[in-house]
């Protein structure tokens, strides 16, 4: 597999404390991985240097066939090479219907002053649709958006990155907060949308990452403790220590 992304001896630190210490692993294209590991581990730290958010002391972070480095890059152009970000809580618009919430991100994908001319055509449509049937909402199209059940908004959430066509999807701790048929659904996105781009899970939750099916990383103490199967980490005395055996 190929290397979509590749960490590189990342370092940041904070008032003089090192929330990320000489991290260094990669991405394949195509790949689902999860990170997991104790609070204050560095996950979200390594998000926000993905997403351009944090910049660290020192290291790379290369992207793509060209190996560009994504450290120095702004927010802006992080995203628009193709890195989305789903954080934990939604951030859908409430008072809009899911149609029109999913018509506004396909709209977004456009350079700014198309927008302004914006008329939806017939493939703007059937975009929507697409994007509809693969988070599993085509019947909820005309719905507002506040209506929806919790686990719904994160879905819609998702469609709306989706529509962005991006080649690595973050998702921070998508279970939270769900029922075992939402976290169910939520799982069956996800590995459908990993067939065709890199999506990296955080999550506490022990049994959605088993769903995931997927190679894991542990962070501790803002480097990878141990990587592997699911089977394998959890096998490792070290993470049953600082993580497992709380
Ligand atoms: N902006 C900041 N200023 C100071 N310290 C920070 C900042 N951001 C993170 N930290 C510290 O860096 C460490 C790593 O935090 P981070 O949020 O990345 O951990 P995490 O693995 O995501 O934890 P959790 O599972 O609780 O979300 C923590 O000790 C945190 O307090």
């Amino acid at each position: 597999m190929s290397q979509l992304l590749e960490v590189s001896g990342v370092s940041v630190s904070f008032d003089g404390f090192k929330a990320i210490n000489n991290l260094s692993f990669s991405i394949g294209e195509a790949e689902m991985r999860a990170i997991i590991g104790p609070n204050g581990a560095g996950k979200t730290t390594f998000m926000d240097i993905v997403t351009g958010k944090t910049k660290p002391n020192a290291g790379t972070v290369l992207w793509g066939e060209m190996s560009r480095n994504l450290i120095g890059m702004n927010e802006a152009k992080i995203a628009r090479i193709g890195v989305g970000r789903k954080f934990q809580r939604p951030t859908v618009f409430e008072d809009q219907s899911v149609f029109d919430n999913l018509m506004m991100a396909v709209k977004n994908t456009r350079a700014p002053w198309s927008v302004l001319f914006f008329k939806p055509k017939f493939k703007d449509i059937a975009k929507v649709e697409e994007l509809a049937s693969e988070i599993g909402l085509s019947d909820q199209l005309k719905r507002k958006s506040g209506e929806l059940s919790h686990g719904q908004k994160q879905w819609l959430e998702i469609g709306m990155l989706l529509a962005q066509d991006p080649r690595l999807l973050l998702v921070d701790e998508p279970a939270a907060g769900m029922t075992l048929a939402e976290r169910e659904h939520t799982t069956d996105i996800l590995k459908r949308t990993a067939k065709t781009r890199a999506v990296v899970v955080v999550e506490h939750d022990m049994e959605f990452v088993r769903r995931l099916e997927c190679k894991v990383t542990v962070l501790h103490e803002g480097s990878v403790l141990a990587e592997g199967s699911l089977d394998h980490v959890t096998a490792n005395p070290q993470v049953i220590e600082v993580y497992l055996g709380r």
